[in-house]
């Protein structure tokens, strides 16, 4: 049985006190059953209020959209796991498209940093995607495949357990132009045949696999109702309590056995 998992992404969006205003509808729209996981991303200034905003009972949890590897030190405007973790986040996003195009993150360095979310006790979610050139030009299988090579590299069946991998075709992303549930469910099979492969069909089969890339409050279901995804790792239309309730009520009708 995976539990869906609706992840909120609010990228560099919204301030400390636009959280706690945003927690205050939104906590009005849902809270989740048992039945579906739901994270917030807020940037990390937003961190603490939104925590504070939730209340110690809330069944929603935090996540970061970034970490650095180091635990400490002489790395000027980055933030460590360990940090994350002391303000209460039980997620972090990992490799995320703009964090490789507009940042240079590399597979190499996204490796890292699963290894040190996970090495602190955060679970990483772990962003592959292609771009458009590469979809069109038959690349797509060969794309993920060494960006799950690299994130996955050398982990123990008991990390593997904790990750979750979010399957973002970069052209979809803010695009308004979602991937079809065919194209999504097609990359999904094959990310959990590729992790069934490499590691354990245990793993493959525990694994959550969340779609990205113009989720809305009408099109989540579609994605949703697909055996292979898991969930969604939602932009845009995070950012609105009501479409983002919308989205939660989606997965809540589709539990996944
Ligand atoms: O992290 C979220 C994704 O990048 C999707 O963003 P989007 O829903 O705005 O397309």
């Amino acid at each position: 049985m995976r539990t869906p998992l609706i992840v909120g992404n609010w990228k560099m969006n919204k301030t400390a006190s636009e959280g706690r205003a945003f927690v205050r509808d939104f906590q009005q729209l849902v809270e989740p059953s048992t039945d579906v996981e739901v994270v917030l991303a807020p940037p990390f200034t937003a961190l603490e209020s939104v925590r504070s905003s939730l209340g110690a009972t809330s069944r929603i949890m935090l996540g970061a959209q970034n970490l650095h590897w180091e635990q400490q030190g002489a790395f000027t405007g980055e933030i460590s796991g360990s940090m994350l973790l002391d303000l209460g986040c039980r997620y972090v996003i990992v490799g995320h498209s703009e964090r490789r195009t507009l940042f240079w993150e590399r597979n190499e360095d996204v490796q890292k940093k699963v290894r040190a979310a996970l090495a602190c006790g955060l679970r990483p979610i772990l962003c592959v995607g292609e771009s458009l050139t590469e979809r069109e030009t038959g690349q797509t299988e060969r794309i993920i495949d060494e960006q799950l090579s690299a994130g996955l590299d050398q982990l123990t069946d008991a990390n593997l357990k904790t990750v979750t991998i979010a399957y973002e075709p970069v052209w979809a992303i803010g695009t308004g132009r979602a991937a079809t549930t065919v194209q999504a469910g097609d990359v999904h099979r094959s990310i959990r045949a590729f992790v069934a492969n490499r590691w354990k069909d245990a793993a493959a089969a525990t694994m959550r696999i969340l779609y990205g890339g113009s989720v809305t409050a009408q099109n989540a279901a579609s994605f949703l109702e697909s055996p292979d995804i898991d969930g969604a790792l939602v932009g845009g239309a995070c950012l609105n309590p009501d479409s983002f309730a919308k989205i939660i009520a989606a997965a809540n009708r589709n539990p996944h056995s």
